[in-house]
């Protein structure tokens, strides 16, 4: 042994468009890619183009009832009956088709295209720092891009953590591509999109081929907190976010930088002990659920070497 892992091949990939309908890269992708699917088929493998949300694609909204990417529950994917709301009765149609979420039957693969009115840049979402087939195909996306840097968003935080959609299969990873508005396509957005699926299908491509991946390292952020905005008595917001913070994702905040502007003016300060780093600042979706920005601590993994299976 020399330290590379044998996993099964990875012949099963889905890629969603569409979980939230405001977020049109993946949308104009996936509708692509529906329509002539020559781009993303690869040697040994099914790629499955998906619109995840089609009614909310449809108002070009979030979601119709309730946050799909919230709704991959173990209650929400038992629930019997009629009168569900349209999310809960999709994530069962989508559990159904390409799970059941930890069987055997289980995709392989599902990359969930996402969209962040944050300046992000690209950004890969892994929800486990142990899923070494994930890790290594990260660290090939990122070293493919270099020197456009793919950052890797690490939430897999016990009280932090949600169901997501792409949470179905054995290797899930969200794709997020930022700024962009809602409701808005980018031609600069839609094609970092489209590069990194490309590098990630390669990877799993190469993968299935038999191409050894030897052990290596990969920067991640792991989430530590989320922020709300400042609020007043009622509950209302009663500051933004700070200018000197206002599109810094990613970057380093010290204990006494400027985290808020009040609507009085003063600047309200981070109090921490340590540097974050924060992301997914000011985005757009996550005022309805109180969170100006995500804190993140910077991180080294390990992973694994992996080579497929021989069968
Ligand atoms: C802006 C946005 O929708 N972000 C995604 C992140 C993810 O896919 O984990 C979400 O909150 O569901
Ligand atoms: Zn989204």
């Amino acid at each position: 042994m020399n330290g590379v892992a044998s996993l099964s091949a990875a012949h099963r990939v889905a890629v969603f468009g569409g979980t939230h309908g405001n977020e049109l890269s993946g949308i104009a992708l996936v509708g692509l890619w529906l329509r002539d699917g020559a781009e993303i088929r690869r040697r040994g493998l099914e790629v499955r183009p998906f619109m995840a949300n089609p009614r909310a694609v449809q108002e070009r909204a979030r979601y119709i009832d309730t946050d799909l990417n919230r709704a991959f529950t173990p209650e929400n994917l038992s629930f019997q009956g009629e009168d569900l709301p349209y999310e809960v009765k999709r994530a069962q149609e989508i559990n159904q088709i390409f799970g059941p979420m930890g069987s055997p039957d289980a995709y392989d693969v599902i990359f969930d295209l996402h969209n962040t009115t944050s300046n992000m840049g690209c950004t890969l979402i892994l929800e486990s720092s142990n899923d070494h087939f994930n890790l290594q195909m990260v660290h090939y996306i990122k070293h493919a891009v270099a020197p456009v840097t793919c950052s890797v968003l690490l939430n897999d935080h016990p009280r932090l953590h949600y169901s997501t959609t792409r949470s179905v299969a054995k290797h899930p990873i969200g794709l997020e591509v930022g700024p962009q508005p809602q409701g808005v396509l980018r031609s600069n957005i839609f094609e970092s999109m489209r590069l990194i699926l490309k590098h990630a299908l390669d990877f799993i491509e190469h993968f299935n081929g038999g191409v050894e991946f030897l052990p290596c390292t990969v920067e991640v952020y792991r989430v530590v907190e989320r922020v709300d905005y400042p609020r007043d008595s009622n509950g209302n917001i009663s500051a933004m976010v700070h200018p000197d913070l206002q599109d810094c994702d990613w970057e380093p905040l010290n204990p006494g930088d400027p985290m808020f502007q009040m609507f009085d003016g003063r600047t309200v300060q981070y109090k921490g002990d340590c540097t974050v780093y924060p992301t997914f600042i000011n985005e757009a979706a996550y005022y309805e659920k109180q969170q100006a920005f995500v804190m993140t601590k910077k991180e080294t993994l390990n992973a694994n070497g992996i080579k497929v299976t021989k069968s």
